[in-house]
């Protein structure tokens, strides 16, 4: 379960990204958080696994206080959330397992880290991992010569070998077409109930939310302005995310 309390965020610039934000989620749930560029999306999602420090309130992630974590604590923890970007974040010169084998690197001895020396058990983690999203049959291939939509499916594996309870996803399908997008968001929508993943996810296609998210939340200049089942987005609720157009800016 995340529990936003009373979260906020101010950058060290003194900009407040997140007012006031409370938010629970509960494991398995999918949910898309929409909202102008600048509404704050980033921000939320990112605070979940400490890439950002909120700097008010409290956030909780399965009993634990996230902010008091640190060092190995953290690594651990942080182990325990897989992160999507929109650009795939992938090592492009060399294969596709080799990829998603370096999901494994955080916890390896550093002479297995070093030289790339992964077991048995860990090269077949990662092969039944890129089964999972359907492109078992690229392992062997170097990422760049891969699709886009393939390669936003090789850092989905890359993130389901290391076991995640939690995928944050950071507009997962901005770069891609809008077949290849639906693709993708039915990767995670079947990792999502099939493998009972809690799937959070920025998104700027208002269609593909409602589609495949069971919940939304709207967030508008750091405030959650919605926060409900998707079918009960109506033209009303998008009007308030949404219109007269200008989020401030830092
Ligand atoms: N490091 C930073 N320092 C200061 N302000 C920042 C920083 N990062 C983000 N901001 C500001 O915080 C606000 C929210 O940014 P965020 O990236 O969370 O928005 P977003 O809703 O994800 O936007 P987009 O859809 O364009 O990605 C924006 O006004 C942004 O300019």
């Amino acid at each position: 379960m995340i529990e936003f309390k009373n979260v906020s965020k101010r950058y060290p610039n003194g900009f407040e990204a997140l007012k006031n934000v409370n938010l629970t989620i509960d494991q398995g749930e999918f949910v898309a958080i929409i909202g102008l560029s600048g509404a704050g999306k980033s921000t939320l999602i990112r605070t979940i696994n400490r890439m950002h420090d909120i700097t008010g309130g409290e956030l909780v992630v399965d009993g634990t206080d996230v902010m008091s974590l640190q060092g190995k604590e953290l690594r651990r923890f942080r182990r325990k959330i897989g992160m999507i970007f929109q650009s795939f974040n992938l090592i492009t010169r060399t294969t596709v397992i080799k990829n998603v084998l370096t999901a494994f690197v955080p916890e390896l001895p550093w002479w297995r880290a070093t030289f790339g020396i992964f077991k048995k058990e860990e090269k077949i983690k990662a092969l039944e991992a890129l089964d999972k999203v359907g492109i078992l049959d690229k392992a062997f291939v170097r990422a760049d010569q891969l699709s886009g939509g393939q390669q936003q499916r090789v850092a989905l594996a890359r993130t389901l070998a290391q076991n995640p309870q939690i995928i944050l996803a950071d507009e997962p399908v901005a770069s891609l077409d809008p077949v290849t997008a639906k693709q993708v968001m039915d990767d995670f929508l079947r990792i999502n109930r099939d493998m009972k993943i809690t799937v959070l996810l920025n998104i700027h296609h208002v269609d593909l939310a409602l589609q495949y998210a069971t919940r939304v939340v709207g967030i508008r200049a750091g405030e959650i302005v919605y926060d409900g089942p998707a079918q009960e987005v109506d033209q009303k609720v998008l009007d308030a995310i949404y219109q007269s157009g200008k989020e401030e800016s830092a």
